[in-house]
């Protein structure tokens, strides 16, 4: 391949749905009285987009060759994520050669550290990183699985996250993940109701289809362990998410608390190598960072070689074709989340419409990663961005 060089670095915002899937209008599963970090205040219990979970929208990072081939992703980041690339990580970018890829993430990485590590920055981090793939990709004419070493199964099996885990099982999903509905303040009557929901749940599944419950950041250590064992009963596979992501100790604890066989799973809110190391010291038993969130292709890669030293899964959260691409090439991620963003969450459909075309979803459960170049999707021309900052 000619040596390619970057020319010129853009970043453009969306609002509404894309990557940011909790931007949704109307009634929607994952709107609904979810228990949250923010249930502890009653006014914003009923909705997240009432405590902003949508503030932030889409970020659309495009890098074009000097060929005028042009690599993109997608993340959430919106315009504070736009300002970051244009103002400060463009630099790091334009003029390299293209297959710069380690220098330029550690130079995004070191260059920000001082108002970074974290959140908001590292998704942007990681749209750029994802977009780096996807020009090199297109550039060689090879799908982004290739460029990682390619595939380790010819197809992957996902699990679905929704409010009908039933209906999961019907489309051919190995489990079905649902949301946790009532947070500590709402007492004992929430937590029957939550027993409730899972043993009617179950009762509808039969005995061996995987349930589990994802409480995103909702309880704390007391709460989640007699949680855990009033679900034990009911085949309860795995609590995700039970605590902040900055209670380490307290995820340590629960993971010793949980009922045996039970697997204590975390990850989406946490980035880089770091942030993982820590968690993994914790004992969790999977750990699932979100592709677009944990600093990228790039940074997933060390992510997940230290999982393995440690004999710990990697299921990455939602990320669509990010993840795919990356849990295809990998033995200790043997099965991917597909989250359902139909509003019932009753049908397949594709998890960042309506902005990316070409977006593959699994059929009957299941998904032949496409050999399309990079990650084989395009941006939708009918979708408005904006460019909010140039450079
Ligand atoms: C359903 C969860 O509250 C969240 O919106 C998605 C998530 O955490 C997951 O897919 O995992
Ligand atoms: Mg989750």
């Amino acid at each position: 391949m000619t040596q390619r060089t970057i020319k010129e670095v853009r970043a453009t915002t969306v609002r509404g749905k894309g990557a940011d899937y909790h931007d949704q209008d109307g009634y929607h599963w994952i709107d609904d009285h979810i228990a949250t970090p923010m249930s502890a205040y009653p006014e914003f219990r009923q909705s997240r987009q009432s405590f902003g979970i949508n503030v932030l929208g889409t970020l659309v990072v495009e890098i074009e060759a000097d060929d005028g081939t042009v690599g993109f992703a997608v993340t959430t980041a919106g315009e504070i994520g736009a300002w970051i690339v244009e103002k400060h990580l463009a630099r790091f970018l334009e003029g390299r050669p293209v297959t710069d890829i380690e220098r330029i993430w550690d130079q995004m990485y070191r260059s920000t550290l001082y108002y970074g590590r974290r959140g908001v920055v590292l998704n942007t981090i990681s749209g750029v990183d994802l977009a780096l793939y996807d020009l090199l990709g297109r550039l060689r004419g090879e799908p982004v699985y290739a460029l990682l070493g390619g595939p380790v199964r010819d197809e992957l099996q996902f699990y679905a996250t929704g409010a009908r885990p039933d209906r999961a099982k019907e489309l051919g999903f190995i489990g079905g993940k649902m949301p946790l509905h009532f947070s500590p303040s709402e007492g004992q009557e929430g937590f029957a109701k939550n027993i409730a929901e899972l043993a009617e749940m179950r009762e509808r599944v039969g005995d061996d289809f995987w349930l589990m419950w994802d409480c995103w950041m909702s309880l704390d250590v007391e709460y989640a362990t007699r949680l855990a064992h009033a679900a034990q009963e009911h085949g309860l596979k795995w609590m995700e998410e039970a605590l902040i992501p900055d209670d380490y100790w307290g995820y340590a604890q629960l993971k010793q608390q949980a009922p045996a066989g039970m697997l204590i799973t975390t990850g989406e809110h946490e980035a880089t190598r770091w942030g993982f190391r820590q968690l993994l010291e914790t004992g969790v038993d999977i750990i699932q960072p979100d592709v677009g969130w944990c600093g990228g292709i790039t940074e997933l890669i060390k992510i997940s070689a230290l999982a393995d030293s440690h004999g710990t899964m990697v299921v990455p959260h939602g990320s669509s074709v990010y993840s795919y691409h990356f849990v295809v090439t990998r033995t200790n991620s043997p099965f991917a989340e597909f989250l359902m963003m139909h509003e019932t969450a009753e049908e397949v459909v594709p998890m960042f419409s309506p902005l990316l075309l070409n977006e593959p979803v699994p059929v009957n459960g299941r998904l032949v990663v496409p050999e399309t170049p990079g990650f084989g999707v395009e941006l939708n021309p009918e979708v408005p961005r904006d460019r909010p900052f140039t450079h």
